[in-house]
């Protein structure tokens, strides 16, 4: 029998606060694992959560830079001392491996130390007003009290790069992270409430998305909701907020195509490819999943990328040989390994892809390349969301171009030339948000906007500077002088 004492509650109106359901938190590397029970909600917490945020968010709304700015920084500046001992619950609870998992929790201090320096930087414009005798000023407020959504990928980074902008332009916040991970954001719950967070205005709630997330996202006291996740569980967020006139940012998926050049650096572009596509196991939305490689280079690359694909070593996240960790859970894998068996119609060959039966019981799964595909097949158009990249063969830059551009997803994209003029022409013709030259489609800096076009993204940029367009309304004022 489970003791309830043992389970990590949702921080609600600044209590701790279990209720009587919970789910065990498994160890994809080792399913022998239980990290612990996490609570999980339904509809009256969700109800209690926004309820507080409601009540909390006039005095936070009017709070002043100084206090948002000084939690920020603390919450930064400890998750950046333990980064290590949190790394490695990370690593634990969704299988990314130990210096993959060290540097996103690093990633998400950076990101709170980045916004408590916005907080002190919320600026306006006063502007001359076309009638004489009348002062304009354009001033940014906070929205309100705001749903976050987010996925098992980025279990610490992604809540904090929504958390951070929501509290340091002064909105109160209700967390529900996935019911898959909720190790990671229960710290950032942890730190909050520990460096003085005042009652209602940061709460968290687990749960499932049907249940948690639904009631947050159709909430009648909910502002604005930023989603990370699947586009079909965003584009049914988009339809519930668009009937509500709620404020929505959605970060969804990615079929992001590498191009590869003749004129490439073979060990630039294997290495690139070989990070983008299969490291932290394939889990990310900016992975490159369609190699798009030029005739000439073609076979020399794809000989050196399956032999280095191949040599990598797939295992426990925590060991520390270990390149490639565990798919996060039994269902991403049995999808995974359906597009494998997809490959085998598609493809011309398959290369690896096999389920991995190793010493401990986990979700384990070999890299996998899908040769010589075609740009319209299932492969190539769905996202797979695992260690699996597919080829295209092209004859020259505008197919390649053409190729990368014919995607229902627009979120990274990169090429690998030594041409300045096909780079170039790449960075101003590809319908992508973040464009990479030489570098992995993934792996971005945490103070630049970060986002994607078409079916990849909705609503305005996240991180940096640019996330202000969403955690803040604009009011003009004209006063006479
Ligand atoms: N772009 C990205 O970064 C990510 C993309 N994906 C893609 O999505 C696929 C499926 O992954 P999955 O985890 O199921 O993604 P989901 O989109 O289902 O989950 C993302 C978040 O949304 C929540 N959620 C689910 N249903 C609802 C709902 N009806 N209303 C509100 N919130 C909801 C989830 O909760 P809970 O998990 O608790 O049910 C989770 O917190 C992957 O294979 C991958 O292709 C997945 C993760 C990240
Ligand atoms: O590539 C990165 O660094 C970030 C990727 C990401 O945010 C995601 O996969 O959701």
């Amino acid at each position: 029998m489970k003791d309830i004492s043992d389970i990590h509650g949702h921080l609600i109106a600044g209590e701790w606060q279990r209720g009587d359901d919970s789910r065990p938190n498994v160890n994809p590397s080792d399913t022998r694992d239980i990290i612990g029970l996490y609570a999980c909600a339904g509809r009256d917490e969700v109800d209690r959560a926004v309820g507080a945020a409601r009540a909390a968010f006039q005095t936070w709304a009017f709070s002043g830079p100084q206090a948002r700015h000084e939690l920020l920084d603390a919450v930064g500046t400890e998750l950046l001392t333990r980064k290590d001992e949190i790394g490695r619950l990370l690593a634990r609870e969704e299988g990314k491996t130990l210096p993959e998992a060290i540097g996103e929790t690093a990633r998400a201090g950076q990101v709170f130390k980045f916004f408590a320096g916005e907080a002190l930087r919320v600026t306006g414009d006063v502007q001359q007003s076309v009638r004489p005798g009348i002062d304009v000023e354009v001033s940014r407020e906070p929205v309100g009290v705001i749903a976050l959504i987010t996925p098992w990928n980025f279990p610490i980074a992604i809540p904090a790069w929504k958390i951070a902008p929501a509290l340091a332009y002064g909105n109160c916040v209700v967390l529900k992270p996935a019911e898959l991970t909720p190790g990671c954001a229960h710290v950032i719950a942890q730190l909050l409430h520990k460096h003085g967070c005042p009652p209602g205005v940061f709460s968290m709630v687990m749960g499932s998305g049907s249940v948690v997330g639904d009631a947050l996202v159709s909430h009648p006291d909910v502002d604005a909701v930023s989603f990370t996740g699947s586009a079909a569980t965003g584009s049914r967020i988009a339809s519930t907020c668009g009937g509500l006139r709620r404020k929505v940012q959605l970060e969804m998926g990615g079929k992001n195509p590498m191009v590869v050049m003749d004129d490439a650096d073979l060990k630039t572009a294997v290495q690139a490819c070989l990070n983008g596509s299969f490291f932290s196991t394939g889990q990310r939305c900016t992975a490159s999943s369609r190699l798009i490689v030029q005739a000439g280079i073609h076979d020399a690359f794809v000989q050196e990328l399956a032999r280095q694909m191949r040599a990598l070593r797939v295992g426990d996240a925590l060991q520390g040989d270990t390149q490639i960790g565990p798919v996060v859970d039994e269902r991403q894998l049995a999808s995974n390994l359906e597009y494998v068996e997809l490959a085998r119609r598609e493809a011309s060959e398959v290369i690896g892809g096999e389920r991995l039966d190793l010493a401990a019981p986990g979700f384990y799964q070999a890299p996998a390349l899908f040769l010589g595909t075609k740009n319209d097949a299932r492969i190539n158009r769905e996202e797979i969301f695992g260690p699996c990249a597919t080829v295209i063969r092209v004859d020259d830059f505008d197919e390649a171009l053409a190729v990368a551009n014919d995607t229902d997803f627009g979120l990274s994209a990169g090429i690998c030339t030594s041409s300045l003029k096909q780079a170039t022409l790449f960075r101003r013709k590809v319908e992508a948000g973040m464009v990479m030259v030489n570098l992995p489609t993934a792996g971005v800096d945490y103070h630049v906007p970060f986002g994607g076009r078409k079916g990849s993204s909705f609503g305005p940029r996240e991180q940096g500077r640019y996330a202000a367009e969403f955690y803040t309304v604009t009011k003009t004022t004209y006063q006479s002088a």
